[in-house]
């Protein structure tokens, strides 16, 4: 499939934009996106981004504020839909099927494809009504024993269980921040996504409550496929395998992160990973 090119003039730094560099597509993707726009009214957030995401990896979005970040993961489960304004062009592909077509109910696509928010967002109910609401929902269990046991699985997957397990019909909300973000990743897994995407999910949280989420990013990846929209550049270097530089609604490289960090190809990435702008 082409990947169409763009030429224009980067006008603050004076830097020729052309196509995207590095590798954009890879060989096992899980979502395979093709010429993406998006449109707030008239404003066009997004331009012509093509970029597969690699099935079990952890690929960063990074780029300075309002570059696209999280408009863009935002098309990947169709969670822009609930913005009115908000017009998506372009293909998008999960398993090679078109998550835009009219036949595709989002709530289900956004069951495959679960989303972790920068704030936790707990529901005013109980830790176990927490993780169990999705389930519950979808139909995924047969008996309270299974849904009990699903509950136990999210919160050890979610690196929780040991420090709830005696109080799981307590307020989720009382949980500490770190706590209650831990809760919402284990209310996305209960529902046994494929893909979960992250929007700045350790921003709101301390240094130590932080690391515990980077270490469950480096667990889930061997279950699931991740996305993770990250203002830490550290961060994305601890918990990525591939990163991606979006400026301006363009996306500007791709690579291995490693890369990215130490010898990045495009001049605007090199200049935003040494903090010359951002
Ligand atoms: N709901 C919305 N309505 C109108 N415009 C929006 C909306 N959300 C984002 N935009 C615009 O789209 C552009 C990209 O914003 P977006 O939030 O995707 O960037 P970002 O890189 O994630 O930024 P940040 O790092 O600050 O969160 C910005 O110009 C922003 O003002």
């Amino acid at each position: 499939m082409k990947v169409q090119s763009n030429r224009e003039t980067e006008d603050s730094l004076n830097i020729e934009y052309t196509d995207t560099v590095g590798q954009p597509l890879c060989d096992d993707p899980k979502i395979s996106t093709r010429n993406v726009d998006v449109f707030y009214a008239d404003n066009q957030a997004i331009h012509d981004v093509s970029l597969d995401i690699g099935a079990h990896q952890v690929i960063a979005l990074i780029g300075p504020s309002g570059c696209g970040k999280s408009t863009y993961l935002r098309t990947l489960n169709r969670m822009n839909d609930t913005i009115d304004i908000c017009r998506v062009k372009g293909q998008i592909l999960l398993d090679g099927h078109d998550i835009y077509q009219k036949k595709q109910d989002p709530v289900l696509l956004r069951a495959r494809v679960g989303m972790v928010f920068q704030k936790p967002n707990p529901f005013p109910k109980s830790i176990y009504d927490n993780v169990a609401y999705g389930p519950r929902i979808h139909g995924l269990t047969r008996n309270k024993a299974e849904l009990d046991d699903l509950v136990e699985d999210s919160l050890i997957k979610a690196g929780l269980f040991q420090e709830v397990k005696d109080r799981l019909h307590a307020p989720g909300t009382g949980l500490s921040g770190g706590q209650q973000q831990r809760l919402c990743i284990a209310r996305t897994i209960a529902v046994q996504p494929e893909v979960i995407l992250m929007d700045e999910p350790a921003s709101a949280l301390d240094p130590i409550a932080t690391a515990k989420i980077e270490e469950l990013i480096n667990e889930l990846k061997e279950n699931f496929t991740i996305v993770i929209v990250t203002h830490s550049m550290q961060q994305a270097a601890r918990v990525s395998q591939r990163t991606a530089y979006f400026h301006m609604g363009r996306l500007i490289e791709v690579g291995e992160t490693d890369q990215i960090f130490t010898n990045p190809s495009h001049e605007l990435t090199e200049k935003y990973i040494t903090g010359r702008f951002g």
